[in-house]
């Protein structure tokens, strides 16, 4: 290996070309690989990222900086992996015979499973959790905007040397190492409960924040996952401004205080959107299984139940099917008491 690791992200969509179209900028070696609709995009149109914070660049791509053969995996010395949770095991078969032994692959996906499902079919690397915290929304074709505070989070693992750390740290978006990662993924998941409450709301996630019905729903969710993850010894870590176990105190206060006292929680771009949102627009299998699906996991291995992750499921499921409704703060809420 040079002192330029190569690094593949691997399903290249709004958080893979994000995390590419930065690491490009900051003089990295990288190759995004993805379908061949995005790579005839950036065949015709620059891929542009920008930020919150005022981060903008725009690049013309050169031949094979985004590619739809998988075998471009072959070259990597780091992967990232950023496809939807759904598409983790075609990924990982499509991987497997191309990349070189030892080569460490990171799971930047959302959801508790994702590297354990990887390892079995990627027996000759280093598969690690990682994490994005931050929201990534596809303005317009070939323009990802990162929209929420946030450090990127992995794994700790000798496999990743200080040439990679250094290109991540250059490129404004550090990566840090974490040794206990079960707690940064159960925590991630704590926040990503609001995806299908901001799905199935229909609004933009400042909007859907904004009001105090949908944040009662989602402390339901977080306080029943709470719970579960203190009788199974699960601690959470700090993700958001407040520790996790107080979020649900804050997402109960009346719209007055919440604004006051939650400024950085609406601090979001205003057309930002949970990725389950985008997923149930495109058409697409959502994420749910990988996120409330867990919570009802967790619930069955601890002899207990989780009703309320569970009506999230399956109103989501409905969703998934064809039934995409808007629902008001007030009838979801409803429906998650059981009324
Ligand atoms: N978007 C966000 O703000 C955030 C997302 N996350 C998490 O990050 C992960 C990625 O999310 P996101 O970037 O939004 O997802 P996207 O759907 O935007 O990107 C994934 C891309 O990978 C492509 N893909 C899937 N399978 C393959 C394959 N076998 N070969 C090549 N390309 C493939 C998909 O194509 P196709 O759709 O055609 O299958 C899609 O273009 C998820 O787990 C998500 O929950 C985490 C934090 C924030
Ligand atoms: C950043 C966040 C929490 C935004 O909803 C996300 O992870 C997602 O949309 O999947």
């Amino acid at each position: 290996m040079t002192d330029s690791p190569r690094i593949v992200i691997f399903g290249a969509g709004s958080v893979g070309c994000y995390l590419g179209g930065r690491l490009l900028a900051a003089g990295a070696n990288v190759v995004m690989v993805g379908r061949p609709k995005m790579e005839a995009l950036f065949a015709s149109t620059p891929l542009r990222v920008s930020d919150y914070l005022g981060v903008d660049h725009e690049r013309s791509l050169t031949s094979g900086q985004y590619t739809s053969d998988p075998g471009a995996v072959a070259e990597a010395d780091l992967v990232l992996l950023t496809v939807k949770s759904a598409a983790t095991e075609e990924a990982g078969q499509q991987m497997a015979p191309h990349l070189k032994p030892g080569v460490p692959v990171i799971s930047l996906q959302n959801g508790i499973s994702n590297a354990e499902r990887l390892e079995p079919l990627l027996p000759d690397q280093v598969v690690l959790a990682g994490m994005v915290p931050f929201n990534v929304l596809q303005k317009t074709p070939g323009h990802f905007h990162h929209g929420t505070e946030g450090q990127l989070m992995a794994a700790h693992s000798n496999t990743l040397t200080p040439a990679m750390l250094d290109t991540f740290a250059r490129s404004g978006l550090p990566l840090t190492l974490q040794h206990n990662m079960t707690s940064v993924l159960w925590s991630k998941l704590l926040l990503n409960l609001n995806n299908p409450i901001n799905a199935l709301s229909g609004k933009p996630l400042r909007d859907e924040l904004s009001q105090r019905s949908y944040r009662l729903c989602l402390a339901m969710a977080q306080r029943e996952t709470l719970q579960l993850l203190n009788k199974a010894r699960i601690r959470t870590v700090k993700l958001a401004a407040v520790p996790m176990p107080v979020i649900p105190m804050l997402m109960s206060l009346p719209d007055w205080l919440f604004r006051r006292l939650a400024q950085a929680m609406l601090a979001i771009d205003p057309l930002a959107r949970s990725s389950m949102w985008e997923d149930l627009q495109a058409g697409r299998r959502t994420e749910v299984d990988w996120i409330n699906g867990e919570v009802v996991h967790l619930a069955e291995r601890l002899g207990r139940s989780a009703p309320v992750n569970q009506q999230l499921v399956s109103l989501i499921r409905d969703a998934e099917a064809g039934k995409i409704e808007s629902w008001t703060g007030q009838a979801l809420l409803e429906t998650l008491k059981g009324k």
